[in-house]
């Protein structure tokens, strides 16, 4: 193609890189082809830096160096290696000689609990990721750690579904998660309108409890898998009165979606399942739906605008690392909801779709 022959060659990037106007352009583009090939350095320090407890250290102080240094247990060259390595990617700032405090990029973090968890769940994704090819070779038939973590997503038969690498770490996971995903929610939906909502594969119960907090008449019901069910009940049964709250424990891949429900929920669901299940699973909950009943499904979809990279590139290397499911853009996802009888497919608007979109469509 005649234009990337002309952006390929050295002769053209040298007249852009002198050239004014076209000069800026090109100093944007090689800044981020660099942030492009350093990324995995910047994660890394983003990682040391919460790892070593220092996000928090300097989270309302002002610090010294020494107590830094005695903090992290660096030694004071690694320490001084990685506060310049902060410093410069705003995540730590010195606003005088010789002492220390968080940065723009790194104090929003310390509000974010579900940021500061996927940062430490990242260490699976980066080792299955170490060698790239070779996960894109083996074409999704070995077992990966993150198809180990997300133990529904393991292929690996007769596999237990509890201890630690079973349903309690993903489903702490998804509990420090979640918030950030039912506040985009919850500000652009009106749940009163029910009266009965089944969040399906709702994990321990946090979308409920925020759902609750808005709509006080609502009933609920939470769906999944049998060992996720006690967590769950631990969870919820102290805070909810029984008739308001009902549990229903089985898969949605073999056991009929529970009835009368008259708004059913799949949150961060359909992503994580490959078409064979989701094409099965959406004329079930439109069966188990009465007449006006509604499906809400909330996740991160690709080809949203402005967060292209979060779909197609982050979700789409890693749902592929743990060998089920893909991101699925919202007309994909329209597309199977009218093949499974819904009508009326439309979006409800979050303020930050790079976190969640939604969408809902009617029986
Ligand atoms: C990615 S987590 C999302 C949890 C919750 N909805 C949230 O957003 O925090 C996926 C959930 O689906 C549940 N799940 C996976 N496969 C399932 C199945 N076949 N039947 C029922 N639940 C399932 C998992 O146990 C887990 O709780």
């Amino acid at each position: 193609m005649k234009r990337n022959r002309i952006l390929g060659s050295k002769g053209f990037q040298r007249w852009a890189s002198r050239t004014p106007i076209v000069r800026a352009i090109a100093r944007r583009r090689a800044s981020a082809q660099f942030d492009m090939i350093a990324g995995f350095i910047y994660s890394q320090i983003l990682v040391t830096i919460v790892e070593s407890g220092l996000l928090e250290f300097l989270q309302s102080d002002v610090r010294s160096f020494a107590d830094i240094v005695q903090k992290t247990g660096f030694s004071a060259a690694a320490t001084d290696r990685l506060l310049r390595a902060g410093q410069s990617l705003d995540l730590i700032e010195s606003p005088q000689e010789g002492v220390w405090t968080l940065g723009e990029a790194g104090a929003p973090l310390t509000a974010n609990a579900g940021a500061i968890a996927m940062i430490r769940h990242h260490h699976l994704l980066y080792r299955d990721l170490a060698d790239p090819l070779s996960l894109l070779h083996a074409d999704r038939t070995e077992e990966t750690g993150l198809s180990e973590f997300w133990s529904y997503a393991s292929k690996a038969k007769n596999k237990s579904q509890s201890g630690p690498t079973g349903t309690t770490d993903y489903s702490q996971l998804m509990a420090a998660t979640q918030p950030m995903v039912s506040e985009q929610i919850c500000d652009g939906y009106d749940f009163s309108q029910h009266k009965k909502m089944l969040d399906i594969g709702g994990g321990s119960g946090g979308f409920i409890l925020a759902v609750a907090a808005i709509a006080p008449d609502l009933h609920f019901g939470l769906f999944d898998l049998p060992d996720v069910i006690p967590q769950a009940q631990t969870r919820l049964q102290p805070l909810f009165l029984a008739e308001r709250m009902a549990f229903h424990s089985g898969s949605f891949k073999a056991d009929p979606v529970p009835e009368n429900y008259d708004l059913i929920t799949l949150i961060r669901i359909l992503h994580d399942h490959d078409d064979n299940v989701v094409s099965a699973l959406l004329p079930k909950i439109y069966q188990a739906l009465p007449a006006g009943g509604r499906l809400m499904i909330v996740e991160p979809m690709a080809e949203t605008k402005g967060a292209e990279k979060m779909g197609d590139a982050y979700f789409g290397f890693y749902l592929w690392a743990m060998r089920s499911g893909r991101p699925r853009s919202f007309s994909e996802n329209r597309q199977m909801l009218l093949n499974a009888g819904f009508s009326a497919v439309r979006e409800v608007k979050t303020n930050l779709p790079i976190i969640t979109k939604a969408l809902v469509a009617d029986k």
